[in-house]
């Protein structure tokens, strides 16, 4: 088979039919031989590997958040199948790192039409999980649980949450091995990164690319008022500096934290961890161009 579509039908709080009737006419229109899949938030991955092993696409072009192409990165990687991805999540930091910043119907067209691909790195954390953009421990984490908890969805929530833990953030020791150095080191935040931007284009490092072969570990020390002001303004001004951030390089790392603290990946919650070890796999996924 050509092409494997997956939809998820929920990220984003996004309505996609209208997306599903449009891309159903332009694959019928391509002439090859498609299949569509959407999400049910239920042994997807399981599902995904199984259309993989029955169907063999040559390319698989997913429909969703964040969350949604990292919940299918492994079966991605071991079949080095070649991926698209098409951003309709809420938050959308891939989008903003790869550029994906065209409508759904053309970003489609796009990797039906080209054959050219570029391999991205990944990060494997503990042995099990796999991170393509960014994860992280302390204010931000607590943000991303607080707000899954709780009931409510959109913008408003969000606010909500991110004012109580961004206002007064508590900050934490951890210990940092990596390939090269070890660090003692203190923050409100500690961030790992294959990119360098959040989805809502706040920078963490510069120096982060998604297929050099190193990941950063960045350390927010601090966090006042007039940085998330020049953050959110260095979107549009890559000079973005503050003596509260330090980025440190690495190929492999571990972090011992004194105590656990929640872990997030790609934006969903995954546990609490007292110990990190974070190794990169070099060029693990064959990302269309
Ligand atoms: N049909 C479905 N019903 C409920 N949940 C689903 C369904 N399909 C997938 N999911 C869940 O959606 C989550 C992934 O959503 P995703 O993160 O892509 O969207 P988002 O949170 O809206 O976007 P973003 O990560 O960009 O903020 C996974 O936890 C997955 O299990």
């Amino acid at each position: 088979m050509e092409i494997l579509l997956v939809i998820n039908p929920v990220s984003g709080n996004k309505n996609k039919d209208g997306f599903t009737d449009s891309a159903k006419l332009i694959l019928s229109k391509s002439g090859l031989d498609y299949h569509i899949f959407k999400t049910t938030g239920k042994n997807d991955c399981e599902q995904l590997e199984g259309l993989i092993a029955s169907k063999s696409p040559k390319k698989v072009i997913i429909a969703g958040g964040d969350g949604t192409l990292n919940m299918f990165l492994k079966p991605l990687m071991e079949n080095k199948t070649k991926v698209g991805f098409i951003p309709m999540g809420s938050a959308n930091g891939m989008a903003e790192e790869l550029n994906l910043v065209d409508y759904p119907k053309r970003l489609l067209q796009k990797f039906l039409d080209s054959d050219d691909f570029q391999k991205l790195d990944l990060l494997q954390v503990n042995g099990s999980h796999l991170l393509l953009h960014l994860g992280d421990l302390g204010a931000n984490a607590n943000l991303v649980a607080n707000y899954e908890k709780d009931g409510g969805r959109g913008m408003f929530t969000y606010a909500k949450h991110f004012w109580s833990e961004f206002k007064n953030p508590k900050s934490f020791e951890f210990e940092i091995v990596t390939d090269q150095m070890e660090y003692e080191r203190k923050g409100v935040m500690l961030a790992i990164c294959n990119g360098r931007k959040y989805g809502t284009g706040i920078p963490l490092n510069t120096i982060g690319k998604i297929d050099d072969g190193f990941f950063e570990l960045v350390i927010v020390k601090g966090m006042d008022f007039s940085d998330l002001i020049k953050a959110t303004l260095s979107k549009f001004d890559e000079d973005y500096q503050t003596e509260n951030l330090e980025t440190i390089q690495a190929k492999s790392a571990t972090i011992r934290l004194k105590e656990s603290r929640i872990l997030q990946i790609d934006g969903e919650v995954i546990d609490e961890f007292k110990e990190l070890h974070i190794k990169l796999i070099p060029k693990a996924l064959h990302f269309i161009k």
